[in-house]
């Protein structure tokens, strides 16, 4: 498991050293790419040396859209919604975090897998140039329903919206995953990297992804929780049950990761919001 970036010292001075020089945080952000750097953990390294806000980095390396919405994280104890009471068990600020209990019914869950089941596909992510491929990181099956696809899929969507101030139309499509024994999501960001290549075309419509929220339709005989490796928790898959978490481009502290199924199995429903309005890409 990747543990939390340690800064060393020889960094933090060469850093600092060379911003004193007169060279900016873009030039900076280059040189340690240029040296092997990962680029998604650059900027958060320079922001912590240089004691920065993320937000005020993203400024100096130039994003050009302006920052569109962020979700509103409930509050606990609980919030009324749709008729549902969802309770809030934890909260953590670093990444804005939620457990949420009750998002779903067991009916609910147990309808979504169903429907589901037989369109299952082995799950693809987006890669680079904004095109979905098989990833070897991703060894679960899955499936996406388009937005509104069936009254379940709406209510659902209606109620995530409701909680978190973003409207349904900020949402990707639901996406179902289904992972077996010995099967995994390894640690990895939601949200796009600024320093891809195909950064542009996957963030055309919509924007930066915002926030996630990874609902669990069943409960795994033994293993299967959500770890966040940079807080050291672990979120249980229960049923009913989801895990909100928001993030900006370059916070590292959402790193997560679904984690193996040890018995039984693992099935979960997969919210991404965007800061601003999305629809799906065409099919080519
Ligand atoms: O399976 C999990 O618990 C995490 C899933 C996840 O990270 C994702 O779908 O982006
Ligand atoms: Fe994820």
């Amino acid at each position: 498991m990747q543990s939390r970036i340690t800064i060393s010292p020889e960094l933090r001075e060469w850093i600092l050293a060379t911003t004193r020089a007169g060279h900016g945080v873009p030039e900076v952000l280059r040189l340690m790419k240029e040296n092997g750097y990962d680029p998604r953990q650059s900027r958060g390294i320079v922001a912590e040396v240089m004691k920065l806000p993320l937000a005020a980095l993203h400024a100096t390396t130039g994003n050009p859209a302006p920052r569109g919405l962020r979700t509103r994280p409930p509050q606990a104890p609980e919030v009324s919604i749709d008729g549902h009471t969802i309770r809030i068990p934890v909260s953590v600020e670093a990444p804005m975090l939620r457990v949420l209990d009750g998002v779903l019914t067991e009916q609910e869950c147990a309808e979504l897998i169903g429907l589901a089941r037989p369109r299952l596909q082995r799950a693809l992510t987006v890669d680079s140039d904004g095109r979905h491929q098989v990833d070897q990181r991703r060894t679960s099956e899955g499936m996406f329903f388009t937005l509104n696809e069936l009254p379940l899929v709406g209510r659902i969507e209606q109620r995530l919206a409701g909680l978190l101030g973003v409207p349904v139309n900020h949402g990707e499509g639901t996406q179902i995953l289904h992972y077996l024994p010995g099967q995994e999501y390894e640690p990895h960001f939601d949200w796009f990297d600024p320093d891809q290549p195909g950064y542009g075309a996957i963030t055309a419509v919509g924007g930066q992804r915002i926030a996630s929220v990874v609902m669990y339709l069943n409960t795994p005989e033994l293993g299967g929780g959500t770890a966040f490796p940079e807080i050291g928790l672990t979120v249980t898959a229960r049923r009913g049950t989801a895990v909100y978490f928001a993030y900006e481009s370059g916070d590292y502290s959402s790193l997560h990761a679904g984690l193996p199924v040890l018995r039984g199995e693992k099935w979960i429903a997969t919210k991404w919001l965007r800061e601003r309005p999305y629809r799906m890409p065409k099919k080519a």
